[in-house]
């Protein structure tokens, strides 16, 4: 039977990956805003306490994605919950009556897509769901700024410290183990630097990843519908030709865990002058090495809550939505790092700009 054959009828779901901040979120949304009338069901996995991704893709109000097809998974990255947590959520969607055309997938910034995608050969999911394809999306100006190049002397110092690190550079492996997944990569904020710096960042993502799946530019997330759900590879198939570094590392099948990473979520009251405290913040995130930084804040007289989003120094920052009645206001953040950020420093230096 050819694999066309053996994948009709099945759901086509695509997998999209890609480390903190890539700007996954950002393609999904526009991607529900432009599905050419598909009905899509999404699970999204967050690294981190607050569900940001989620309440950005609820509030976008698409029609392609109602807030019952919206699915948060909360119990970690979703590569280690596969059998507790991703199994039984796919299962729940499946028995619903009215099934999704497609479902999409974002994993969190941290997560490795090769068990995920190998979960799709389980039985009850292989014969219903075929995974479409593995999107990986790339933060160009951070390849560019070296961001997945340039800490090995940091790493080589924690492993000094900590003899369980047994990884090269955690940021690095896990960069081209979502690279290695991929069926297409997505070389996002292609705004952000110029045509010779988009150029070297092609290069340097080929030189990491032997196979050589397609490679497309992107602003702010935007690629066709068409394009990105219309893969077709039945990538459960091919999984097991690109193996993590942890899998080719363990082939005994040790466990992999996200030790090397850390988050905390930072309350606050309100604050009274965002412009000056996120130009503060700026000087934070440089000086304790803060991945990611994400949530909103309370900014007094506005009706609206105010979402920060910080990746490596660049913070952007917009009124997303309304307060709602019944909730309450205040300023919450979410701080992602490498795992021997000085959480108490980061806190009080965060608590200081207030
Ligand atoms: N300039 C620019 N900014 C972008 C682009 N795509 C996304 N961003 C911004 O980058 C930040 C992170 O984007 P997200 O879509 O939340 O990234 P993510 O991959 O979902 O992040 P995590 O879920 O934390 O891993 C946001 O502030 C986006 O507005 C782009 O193409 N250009």
């Amino acid at each position: 039977m050819t694999r066309a054959k053996a994948q009709q009828g099945k759901i086509p779901a695509t997998v999209i990956t890609g480390f903190l901040g890539a700007g996954k979120t950002t393609m999904i949304r526009n991607l529900l805003q432009n599905a050419d009338g598909k009905r899509i069901a999404l699970i999204i996995n967050e690294f981190g306490d607050l569900g940001v991704d989620g309440d950005v893709l609820k509030g976008c109000g698409a029609e392609a994605c109602s807030e019952e097809d919206i699915i948060e998974l909360t119990n970690g990255c979703i590569c280690c919950t596969v059998a507790d947590d991703f199994i039984p959520t796919m299962t729940k969607l499946l028995e619903r009556e009215n099934r999704p055309d497609h479902i999409v997938i974002e994993t969190s910034g941290l997560a490795l897509p090769q068990p995920l995608v190998a979960a799709f050969n389980w039985p009850d999911i292989r014969s219903e769901v075929t995974v479409d394809g593995v999107v990986t999306v790339v933060d160009s100006a951070a390849v560019a700024a070296g961001r997945f190049a340039d800490d090995h002397d940091k790493v080589d110092a924690l492993r000094v410290n900590d003899d369980n690190l047994d990884h090269e550079s955690p940021i690095e492996e896990l960069f081209e183990d979502q690279l290695t997944a991929a069926d297409l990569i997505v070389l996002n904020k292609a705004d952000l630097i110029d045509v010779a710096g988009l150029k070297a960042v092609r290069e340097e993502v080929a030189s990491r990843i032997s196979r050589k799946p397609a490679m497309i530019e992107a602003r702010n997330g935007e690629v066709a519908a068409a394009i990105l759900l219309g893969l077709g590879v039945g990538t459960e198939d091919e999984i097991v030709n690109r193996k993590s570094h942890h899998e080719m590392e363990h082939e005994a099948g040790e466990e992999h865990d996200h030790d090397e990473f850390e988050s905390f979520v930072v309350e606050l009251g309100a604050i009274a002058d965002p412009n000056g405290f996120i130009d503060r913040l700026r000087g934070v995130i440089a000086a304790h090495d803060v991945l990611r930084l994400k949530g909103f804040a309370d900014v007094p007289g506005k009706p609206m809550r105010l979402l920060i989003q910080g990746v490596g120094s660049r913070i952007d920052q917009y009124y997303d939505r309304a307060w709602a009645p019944a909730e309450t206001r205040g300023t919450r953040l979410v701080v992602i790092g490498l795992h021997d950020i000085d959480e108490a420093a980061v806190r009080a230096s965060i608590v200081a700009l207030v």
